[in-house]
């Protein structure tokens, strides 16, 4: 059995996209691209002109080298050649653009269409109890825009199936009616383009590009905060789609009373409507979800390797995506068949003897900051500002949890203090955890985060 390269190049474009950082040019450039064969060690990528051709093979060839390299697990040459069959006429003219305009190409009225993920639909989500009630919920505002919940908020881990849900909204809606104006975005692109207008003197056109619209759907939220100018511009947008009767859906990676540096009015309309979160799913349900992968892509893969890769990959459904392909992809490529003996060695670096990785405090710093925005010089300063002391205080916590280090070095470590504030900042979290669910989650998924990526 051999992968299908469309498949392939799709997970390939999916990390990608995510390493380039939703960056412009991905649209324009590497999105008009087709894998159009894997042979041996060499995969030959069809694009439709020279001019993208030699924009990627300029900028991004290395970085595509190193994901095929990393899926397959071996190293992979890649030869782009140009074909322009196939490519259709949106694609960008053959040098009507020059390289460095090419993150310019996108203009503020265009791209109100959405650019809705054709697999995430409702019909592809599936339901176990970690997502039954968002599930639901979305399904409700899908069947019922602007009246069920609105706004409608979904937070939960990274990979867990957010957006999955918001493009299934947005798809059922335009379902039933293809003339409503739905958008999906991101809250970078959000700021980007907010950015963008200011600089270009185009406020208004981007005021009417977004208060003009049915349905906002806007991922990871997050991201706003810290941002005045952008709070107070997607304020604005709130309030005049709301006060329209708009349906706004809106993702983050956690409840807005945690988003830190959030402006209390934009809390307190977060929170105006339905909050759901989503969990990591139950191993019944990663099973679920790999057997439905397997099925769509026309995968054959034993039970036993599902079970396999479904109980070594337990938080992030986007992981357990990403073993099952290598896993495929690996055995196609080698001829050998698929059993747990493969998916062991395939995924040995992934999931290192089944033992947690080594953690070392700086890791833990730097995700804990990240978390709660907070710079790693600041867990060293004496400022004992409410938020740092606190967010200083898991970290010490998850020190004593995951790495060996002893209480005084953990001291050290944290701007040369005491051993005993590492005591009463674990015991005080100890305390807390058990007391605030919330915090109790957050905490958990942190850990997940340190101990797995
Ligand atoms: N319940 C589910 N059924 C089927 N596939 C799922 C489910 N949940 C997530 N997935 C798949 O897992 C991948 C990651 O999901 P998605 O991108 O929606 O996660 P997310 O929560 O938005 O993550 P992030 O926080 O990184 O933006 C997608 O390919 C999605 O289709």
């Amino acid at each position: 059995m051999s992968i299908d390269p469309l498949y392939l190049w799709q997970h390939v474009l999916k990390i990608l996209s995510n390493e380039l950082n939703n960056d412009m040019s991905f649209n324009t450039v590497l999105k008009p691209t087709r894998l159009a064969a894997l042979e041996a060690d060499t995969a030959i990528v069809e694009v439709p002109n020279d001019f993208i051709k030699s924009v990627i093979e300029k900028r991004y060839l290395n970085l595509i080298k190193d994901i095929f390299s990393s899926v397959l697990k071996q190293n992979i040459n890649v030869v782009i050649n140009v074909n322009p069959e196939g490519f259709g006429s949106e694609v960008l003219p053959d040098d009507s653009i020059s390289l460095n305009e090419v993150s310019e190409t996108k203009t503020l009225a265009e791209d109100t269409t959405p650019s809705l993920n054709q697999k995430y639909t409702f019909d592809t989500f599936v339901v176990g109890n970690s997502n039954r009630f968002a599930h639901a919920a979305s399904q409700a505002v899908a069947q019922a825009p602007a009246k069920a919940y609105n706004p409608f908020f979904i937070y939960g881990g990274v990979g867990l199936g957010k957006t999955h849900l918001m493009h299934a909204i947005g798809h059922y809606i335009l379902q039933q009616d293809p003339t409503c104006k739905v958008v999906y975005l991101s809250s970078e692109k959000f700021t980007n383009e907010l950015i963008n207008s200011i600089r270009d003197d185009k406020n208004v056109e981007f005021r009417n590009k977004y208060r003009t619209i049915d349905v906002l759907l806007i991922d990871d939220i997050q991201f706003i905060a810290g941002k005045e100018r952008t709070q107070e511009e997607f304020f604005h947008t709130f309030n005049a789609l709301h006060d329209a009767n708009k349906q706004l859906v809106i993702s983050s990676d956690r409840p807005p009373k945690e988003i830190p540096t959030l402006e209390e009015r934009l809390r307190s309309r977060f929170e105006w409507g339905l909050i759901t979160d989503i969990q990591p799913p139950d191993f019944e349900t990663r099973i679920a979800i790999l057997q439905k992968k397997a099925m769509m892509e026309n995968l054959i893969v034993p039970n036993d390797v599902i079970n396999f890769i479904a109980t070594k990959i337990e938080t992030n459904i986007r992981e357990l995506e990403g073993a099952l392909i290598r896993v495929v992809a690996y055995s196609s490529l080698t001829d050998c068949p698929i059993d747990i003996g493969l998916a062991e060695q395939v995924l040995k670096d992934i999931l290192p003897d089944g033992k947690p990785k080594q953690v070392t405090s700086k890791q833990i710093v730097e995700e804990v900051g990240s978390y709660f925005s907070i710079s790693p010089e600041e867990f060293k300063s004496k400022k004992r500002t409410k938020d740092l002391a606190f967010a200083r205080q898991v970290a010490m916590y998850l020190c004593c949890e995951l790495t060996d280090l002893s209480l005084p070095k953990i001291g050290e470590e944290f701007g040369g203090r005491d051993h005993t504030t590492v005591i009463h900042a674990r015991d005080k979290i100890t305390r807390d955890i058990q007391e605030d669910s919330q915090l109790s989650n957050a905490v958990e998924s942190l850990k997940k985060k340190i101990l797995y990526s």
